[in-house]
Parts: C-alpha cells; sequence; structure tokens
C-alpha cells in the first residue's frame, strides 16, 4: 500500500481559520474553476506561488515511502522489510545453520558503500554503487549480494537502492538496541549507474593507507576509529569469506559459514565490544583484533593508532558510546554524492493517508476510499475517524462526510502502534471533492487531542489501477478518466520500472512514455486507454498520469501503482 496523493495541509482545529478556507480563498476558487490546487501546482503558473504559502506542504513521496518501511513493520499494512532482521539473529538469505546475521551484513554493507567517497571531489558515498563492486577483493563476503537481493523488491520510482542501504542501518541500529536507539534517516539518495573509485580498507590494509581512506570520505583518525568499533558491536567475522582472519576451525555443524563475533552480544547493538576491548575480556574486540595472523589484525592496528585514547574517551558511559555512534553512523549514511540532496528527518507521521485514492465505474460513480494510519501513544483502537470533504468549489455540506471502520492494527513498530481505519464512500461528480480533513474523535464524539489534518484530493484525472488487466496479447490494458468539462486533450504516462541491469542485482528504473486514446464516456467523464508491455517488475511498477487541457493546464495523478493492490492480479 502507499500514501494517498495531493497536499498535506497539517491544521489544528483549535486554529482560528478552517483548514480548508487556509487552502485556497474562496474568491480565488472561482477563478480557479474546475482546475483542482493540484493541478495548478504542477501547471507551474504565478497561482501556484501564491497557492505555496507556509500552511501547505507538498506530499513528498520519498518521505512518505521511507516512513512506510521504517514504521510499518508488524501486523496490517507490514512493509515486511524489518521482518528480515527479527529476531536480529536472523538470517534471512539463506540457512541459520551458517552463522551470519542479516541486520550485522547491512550495516558492513552501508559501510563498504561509504567507504569509497571522496568528500572533496563530491562523488561516491551512499549511492549503491557497492553493487557493481561486489566482485573486487575488498568487498569479499556473502553481505552484498545477499542484502542487495533482499533490498531489490523494494526498489521503485522513488525509492532508490541507496535510501534502502540507508534505511537498513537505521533498521538494523533500531531494531536491535535496547532501549531503541533512533538514528535520524533522511532520503533522496540517488543510485549510480556504475562502480566507483576502489579503496575499502582489508584486514591487510596499513594502518597508514586505512587512514588516509577513511579521511578520503571525510573520517579523520578519531572518527574512524570510533565508525569501526560501533560497527563492530554487531556480527562476526567468518572463515567463510576470511580464512586469512578465521581458522577453519571456527566451523561446526551450526555454524557452517565459522563465524566469530565480535563481542558476546553479537545481535545486540551495544557497547559490550568496546568494554571487552578494553578490559581484554570476552571476544577481547574480535577476531580483527586477536587473531594469530599479525598481518590482519587491522581493528587492533586502528584502535591503538591513538594508544586506545578515543576508545577510552568512548568508554566513559555506555550513552557517550551510543550518542558517538548515533553521530557517526548518521554521518556514514548521509554521505552521499553532491549531486544528491537528501530530505530533512523524515518524522513517522501520525494520520497518514494510505491508498486514498478516486475511482469512477461504469455508470459515472465517483468512490472515495483507502485507509487512515493513526499511529501515536495518544490514539486508541476506539477512537473513531471521521472524514470530511470540501467540493471542486471548495464548498462543504453535512453529506460530505464518512467514518472510517477500524481494519487492522500493527503493534511492535519502534515507533509505537498502528490503527488502520478503512473508508469506502461515494462523492457527487457534479459536486466533485478538492480536498479532505480526517478528524480524530473519542468514542463519545468529542474531538481527540485536537487532530484534524487535511489533504488535497485531485479529481480531474484519475488513474483506475484497479480496473489494469492483462489482454489477449499479453500486453497490459491501463485505463484512466478526466472530468469531460476540464477539455483534456492530450492523456499520457510515464512509466517507472524497476528493470534488471548488467553488473549489479540492483534495478535500475527505465522510464517509458505511453499515449491514451479516448475510448467513451463514464457519466461526467470521459474514459481513455492505453495498452503497454508487461513491465519486468510489474508489482513495483508505478506511473504518473498526466493530462493535458488548453491554456497550459495541466493534471496530474502521480506515484500510481499499475497494478494496484485492490486488483485481482494474477
Ligand atoms: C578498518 C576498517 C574495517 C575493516 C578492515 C573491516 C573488516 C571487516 C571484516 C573482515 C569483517 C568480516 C566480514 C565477514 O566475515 O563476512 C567485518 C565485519 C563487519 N564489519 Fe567491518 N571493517 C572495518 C570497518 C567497519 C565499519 C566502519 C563498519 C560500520 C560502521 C563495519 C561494520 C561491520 C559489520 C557490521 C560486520 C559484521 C558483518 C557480519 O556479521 O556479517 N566495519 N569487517
Amino acid at each position: 500500500m502507499r500514501s494517498g496523493p495531493g497536499l498535506a495541509i497539517q491544521c489544528s482545529i483549535n486554529q482560528r481559520l478552517p483548514c480548508d478556507r487556509r487552502l485556497v480563498s474562496p474568491p480565488l476558487f472561482h477563478l480557479l474553476l474546475m482546475h483542482s490546487l493540484t493541478s495548478l501546482l504542477v501547471a507551474g503558473s504565478s497561482l501556484a506561488v501564491a497557492l505555496s504559502s507556509a500552511a501547505i506542504s507538498e506530499t513528498n513521496h520519498i518521505v512518505d515511502e521511507l516512513e512506510h518501511l521504517l514504521v510499518d513493520t508488524d501486523g496490517f499494512n507490514d512493509a515486511g522489510f524489518q521482518k528480515a532482521i527479527t529476531p536480529c539473529s536472523n538470517y534471512v538469505s539463506g540457512s541459520q545453520l551458517l552463522g551470519r546475521e542479516t541486520a550485522a551484513q547491512w550495516i558492513r554493507v552501508a559501510f563498504h558503500d561509504f567507504a569509497t567517497a571522496d568528500v572533496h571531489s563530491g562523488t561516491g558515498g551512499i549511492d549503491a554503487s557497492i553493487g557493481f563492486e561486489t566482485l573486487r577483493p575488498e568487498n569479499s563476503g556473502s553481505a552484498m549480494n545477499d542484502s542487495l537481493g533482499f533490498f531489490a523488491p523494494f526498489v521503485n520510482a522513488h525509492v532508490s537502492m541507496a535510501d534502502l542501504i540507508a534505511l537498513s542501518v537505521v533498521m538494523s541500529v533500531g531494531t536491535c538496541s535496547s532501549p531503541n536507539i533512533i538514528l535520524p534517516l533522511r532520503g533522496g539518495r540517488i543510485d549510480a549507474t556504475e562502480g566507483g573509485l576502489f579503496g575499502v580498507p582489508e584486514p591487510e590494509t596499513d594502518l597508514e593507507t586505512t587512514l588516509s581512506q577513511f579521511s578520503q570520505a571525510g573520517f579523520h583518525q578519531a572518527d574512524a576509529i570510533g565508525l569501526t568499533i560501533c560497527g563492530h558491536s554487531v556480527g562476526s567475522v567468518h572463515h567463510g569469506g576470511f580464512p586469512q582472519v578465521v581458522p577453519e576451525s571456527a566451523v561446526t555443524p551450526t555454524n557452517q559459514g565459522g563465524g566469530i563475533h565480535f563481542d558476546a552480544t553479537p545481535d545486540i547493538f551495544d557497547v559490550d565490544v568496546l568494554n571487552e576491548y578494553l578490559d581484554w575480556k570476552g571476544q577481547r574486540g574480535g577476531p580483527l583484533v586477536t587473531t594469530d595472523n599479525i598481518t590482519v589484525r587491522s581493528d587492533l592496528r586502528l584502535y591503538l593508532s591513538d594508544n586506545n585514547a578515543t576508545l577510552q574517551g568512548l568508554a566513559r558511559s555506555s550513552s557517550d558510546f551510543t550518542s558517538s555512534c548515533v553521530s557517526l553512523l548518521t554521518r556514514m549514511i548521509n554521505t552521499v554524492p553532491a549531486s544528491a540532496h537528501l530530505t530533512d528527518p523524515i518524522q513517522p507521521i501520525e494520520v497518514k493517508p494510505v491508498n486514498v485514492s478516486l475511482t469512477v465505474d461504469y455508470s459515472g460513480r465517483v468512490s472515495f476510499s483507502g485507509y487512515i494510519r493513526l499511529l501515536s501513544s495518544n490514539f486508541k483502537s476506539t477512537d473513531l475517524v471521521r472524514i470530511t470533504w470540501s467540493s471542486r468549489s471548495g464548498q462543504q455540506a453535512p453529506a460530505f462526510a464518512a467514518f472510517a471502520t477500524l481494519a487492522g492494527t500493527g503493534n511492535s513498530s519502534i515507533f509505537g502502534a498502528t490503527f488502520y481505519h478503512f473508508f469506502n464512500t461515494t462523492v457527487d461528480p457534479n459536486e466533485g471533492i478538492s480536498s479532505y480533513t480526517v478528524k480524530i474523535l473519542q468514542p463519545d464524539g468529542k474531538p481527540s487531542s485536537s487532530h484534524s489534518v487535511t489533504f488535497s484530493m485531485e479529481d480531474t484525472t484519475i488513474f483506475l489501477s484497479a480496473e489494469t488487466a492483462t489482454r489477449a496479447d499479453g500486453n497490459i490494458a491501463l485505463y484512466a478518466t478526466a472530468l469531460s468539462a476540464a477539455f483534456v486533450h492530450n492523456v499520457t504516462a510515464e512509466i517507472s520500472a524497476p528493470s534488471p541491469q548488467s553488473g549489479t542485482i540492483s534495478p535500475a528504473i527505465l522510464k517509458s512514455a505511453v499515449t491514451f486514446v479516448q475510448n467513451g464516456t463514464r457519466g461526467l467523464y470521459s474514459l481513455f486507454t492505453a495498452a503497454i508491455p508487461t513491465p519486468p517488475n510489474l508489482r513495483q511498477s508505478t506511473l504518473d498520469l498526466i493530462a493535458y487541457a488548453d491554456r497550459g493546464v495541466v493534471y496530474k495523478d502521480e506515484f500510481r501503482r499499475i497494478a494496484s493492490v485492490e486488483s485481482n492480479w494474477n
């Protein structure tokens, strides 16, 4: 499932002006006539500037998608990402007898992607170039392809592999710590189209080279030491991949990869690795400190390079260790090529529309349906969710209202429980809809702690994802409608299909365009159809529907899944 389209206007019911009024004043609405707010913003006219007040924040699909992966981790609408590391000792890519751990692999993959950054030239960093670099000896081990193979089905037009690599670090550290250590996650990373520089430190790499590699990536000596001990809080060094570090004797029937842990708690992100190293007990910092082969004692060389001063500083308290790791790991995942612009840190969304959309049936009836997800300790399963909407011209009426009913919950998110409320109602096509407001009420009908959120809704151009179907010739038929009174003369779609690319497991987003033709009417709407070849990853493929009307007005229905979850797709 995905979030609803349009603009989100966050406002409290205590504010003097109703949200809808602040959205756009009634006289302006008269001027706009049939043109929805979203469409005009898309058209980029001077009106768009007038409407872009501080009260309006545009829905960011990157943020919405990553927030879903981060927050929906259990129960109803589980995104399925966190399950791979639940429990934290889990190995999602093979037998549990291999002694491998997915949560630790994810952190290591991010380090290897990051390590070849050149911050002065603004290249490399977290850009998923690691996918093209897996055959390099410096990226030895199963972690790279295991992880990218797991991430690949989550890539889409707005979720890059590089953002998933960053997300995986946030999720590993957050899930495998108690109390949960939450790194801020930003989105917007761009996937590389080829391998980058060489230069990931290896166990054999001498100290000077190691420090210069870290330095090129923006991490000087103390940062390099800190980042390494933070990373080596979880996981193991394996004989399978690193026989020069771990002897064959580590291989047993229940540890077939021959893993030796860095510390006594390899599936918990905590200070143990540091304490065990400084106190010279337990795993004493792990195989890269203790191995018999002096050449590959890379952690020991690094830690001793300032006579353990950095590590003794971090050991003052476990909160010093935690806060340093949060800072260093956050810097690591936010080291990106100069061309990438990251979003603000993603905040869990308290009231979130999910799959909120319009459809037009054969008789021209307009259905308005979707889920409202509540996430907050302020909410209870007994709360009521009421939706009211404004007509195309901005009017409100008692009939423009519906209640949503609880459809399911998810309980184990590190951000709290989620409550999913479903609604399915009809909108009078003559009146239309331009925005809707979600109000949370207590069971007795009284407003709950001032929660009222307004979102814009585009009803001029509607992609009918539930009707997408395979044709007899193997192509896929697409259906869309446009309000006839909008005088739309050209309807196109840009298709974004994650597709295999050579040299990496990571998919590339292939873009293509298709033109629709008018094919009848549905009440007040004109029906448009098109056909496209079946994309390689249909479930991840999306489209942006674009309709052109007179005087340069453009309407859009963006980021719609081609095969919707509602359709009975085979
Ligand atoms: C001088 C720097 C470093 C060297 C030479 C190094 C080397 C290694 C080696 C050889 C392994 C064993 C991998 C395997 O057996 O599959 C390993 C594991 C690991 N490394 Fe590092 N590492 C360094 C720094 C870092 C940093 C900075 C991080 C993250 C911030 C990190 C995160 C990890 C993690 C999480 C594992 C466990 C992987 C697993 O259990 O599958 N490493 N490292």
